[in-house]
């Protein structure tokens, strides 16, 4: 389903054209995604757990190759193009950076004694004014010891370092989920702001709606790798009105598990043959990975 631009002159932040992707040996997770951003858009991404948010966030943030037609973002193939990610135009917060940034992987902290201050203030050609403001809207404590901090503090600094540089496509897979409420709302407006005043374009994967209605400007609902739903919010008359997107989205949460379920008793009562994934990898996807 196309997100429709808000305004059909300008030209998207973000734009994917028949977006199809499979991991190697298995069926496609991401299945003929259409969609358009424009700059200053906040999209939610929503699905069930196994949808493909997460697969599609790491296509679009170029960590896999794909054709340089199916995703663009400010005009350029993410995966290709390696200036874009290099000189923070596209940035990426998820799940392999929330172990990479501040941790000693798989969100370990770290074990030496290193400060906030030093992680924060050792990310170089950063606006002093920016850092600055981050470091109190997140509520660092730029003394706190990395070795010994909370899940919530950890996730703070490391939010505040991956938003130092001002990017102008940024994509966020469930970031604020360790976050208490003043400071994932208080981030939620940065955001809105960041938007509204830079012209930046966010993807936002969650699955917190809490405030969501009034902060997104589109949507992108997908079910069984299908974008089942998307477009402006005043487009999707189903999602009018704050009170209603968390109904809305758990009435089509339910159906999409229905069909899920009904799919794999139709698998398990006739199990499709099995793939070659070497020569699936290298004859179908020529899929590579960063
Ligand atoms: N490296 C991989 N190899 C094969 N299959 C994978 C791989 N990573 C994810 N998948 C599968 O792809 C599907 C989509 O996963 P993905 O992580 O994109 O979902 P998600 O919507 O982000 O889920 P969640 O809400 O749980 O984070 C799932 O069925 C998952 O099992």
């Amino acid at each position: 389903m196309e997100i429709a631009l808000s305004d059909a002159a300008t030209e998207p932040s973000v734009r994917v054209d028949g977006l199809t992707y499979a991991y190697p040996g298995h069926e496609a997770v991401v299945r003929a995604w259409t969609l358009a951003l424009p700059p200053g858009s906040r999209c939610l991404l929503s699905g069930a757990n196994g949808a493909g948010k997460t697969t599609a966030l790491q296509v679009l943030a170029g960590k896999t190759m794909v054709s340089e037609d199916a995703v663009r973002v400010l005009g350029r193939p993410p995966f290709h193009d390696i200036a874009l990610t290099c000189d923070g135009e596209l940035s990426y917060l998820g799940a392999q950076w929330r172990r990479n940034i501040g941790s000693a992987g798989a969100d370990v902290p770290l074990s030496g004694d290193i400060s906030a201050r030093a992680m924060i203030e050792g990310v170089t050609g950063v606006d002093p004014e920016r850092r600055e403001r981050l470091v109190k809207l997140l509520d660092v404590d730029l003394d706190w010891s990395m070795k010994a901090l909370s899940d919530g503090q950890r996730r703070r600094v490391q939010i505040c370092m991956g938003l130092l540089k001002p990017y102008k496509v940024l994509l966020c897979d469930e970031i604020t989920v360790d976050l208490d409420i003043l400071g994932r709302l208080d981030l939620l407006k940065f955001f809105k702001e960041e938007c509204e005043q830079r012209g930046a374009t966010i993807v936002y994967a969650t699955h917190i709606f809490d405030g969501m209605a009034d902060w997104m400007t589109h949507l992108a609902f997908t079910s069984n790798g299908e974008l089942k739903y998307g477009g402006a919010k005043e487009d999707i008359p189903e999602i009018q009105g704050t009170k209603h997107l968390l109904s809305t989205i758990e009435k089509w949460l339910r159906i999409d598990r229905d069909e899920r379920r009904v799919r794999e008793a139709e698998r398990a009562a006739n199990p499709p043959p099995k793939v070659d994934a070497a020569s699936h990898f290298q004859t179908r996807h020529m899929a590579y990975y960063r």
